[in-house]
């Protein structure tokens, strides 16, 4: 793969191993979640998610997805218990989708597919920055929401007000005083497992948390989405959608869930 990555024929999943050889690694992502064959652990915490909105600073188009940064230098967002230990930081949060409502979503549930895919990412404060966790096995911990198609979703609107700054790759715009977790849906029920980034340079840092009740977003929302581009200004427009990779081989890695 001569040019840079993304999900096109000439450079999407399927070329991702020529640059990247992880990409065929051990504990790759995402995965088909069969929740007849995860095992419940009760040993399993509920997730603590604390998130100050003040921490909010940007939202942009990095010309793979959506994403929103956060301030990352305190402990004032984090991701605590769950199926991890220690005190992770949020750094940002993104999205992934399809170009029609039966797929987009990364993680599968016995083979169902959802419309979109929000990723939380956060970092192992025990390593001294995003960058160095993000290459340790127990570095990052992402918790994956699935999107379906419902109720207009209030909180989502207002990512997708600021979309028109954002349109093509590059763009950035501040965006302040957003709570991510007004993302997270009603019921926090999860499956996880060991795994690794979606995206090149797709290293197996990532401790997965899946939830299980997916949040709501509306189609006239999901077509927002799907009008953002891929391609910069002044290039010839590109949608952003199928933004996801396929789930990959489970090679032998337990799936637990945190309920019955
Ligand atoms: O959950 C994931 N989604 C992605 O796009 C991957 C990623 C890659 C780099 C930084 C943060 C996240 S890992
Ligand atoms: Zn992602």
């Amino acid at each position: 793969m001569s040019q840079a990555w993304g999900y096109a024929a000439n450079n999407g999943p399927d070329k991702w191993a020529d640059s990247f050889p992880i990409a065929n690694g051990p504990r790759q992502s995402p995965i088909d979640i069969v929740p007849g064959e995860a095992s419940y652990d009760a040993e399993l915490k509920p997730l603590v998610l604390k998130y100050d909105p003040s921490t909010c600073l940007e939202i942009l188009n990095n010309g793979h997805s959506l994403q929103v940064t956060f301030v990352d230098d305190t402990d004032s967002s984090t991701l605590k218990d769950g199926p991890i230990s220690g005190t992770y930081r949020l750094k940002q949060f993104h999205f992934h989708w399809g170009a029609s409502d039966d797929k987009g979503s990364e993680h599968t549930v016995a083979g169902t597919k959802y419309p979109a895919e929000l990723h939380l990412v956060h970092w192992n404060t025990k390593y001294e920055s995003f960058g160095k966790a993000a290459s340790q096995p127990d570095g990052l911990a992402v918790v994956g929401v699935f999107l379906k198609i419902g109720a207009k979703n209030a909180s989502l609107q207002k990512l997708i007000d600021a979309f028109e700054s954002i349109k093509t790759k590059g763009r950035q715009s501040s965006f302040a005083n957003f709570n991510p977790a007004t993302l997270l849906p009603g019921c926090l029920d999860y499956w996880t497992y060991d795994g690794s980034l979606t995206t090149p340079p797709l290293l197996e840092s990532v401790t997965w948390i899946v939830c299980k009740e997916p949040i709501s977003i509306s189609s006239e929302q999901m077509g927002k989405f799907r009008s953002l581009l891929f391609s910069a200004e002044g290039e010839a427009e590109c949608c952003m959608v199928d933004n996801y990779r396929p789930p990959q081989p489970l090679k032998g890695r337990p799936v637990r869930a945190s309920f019955k």
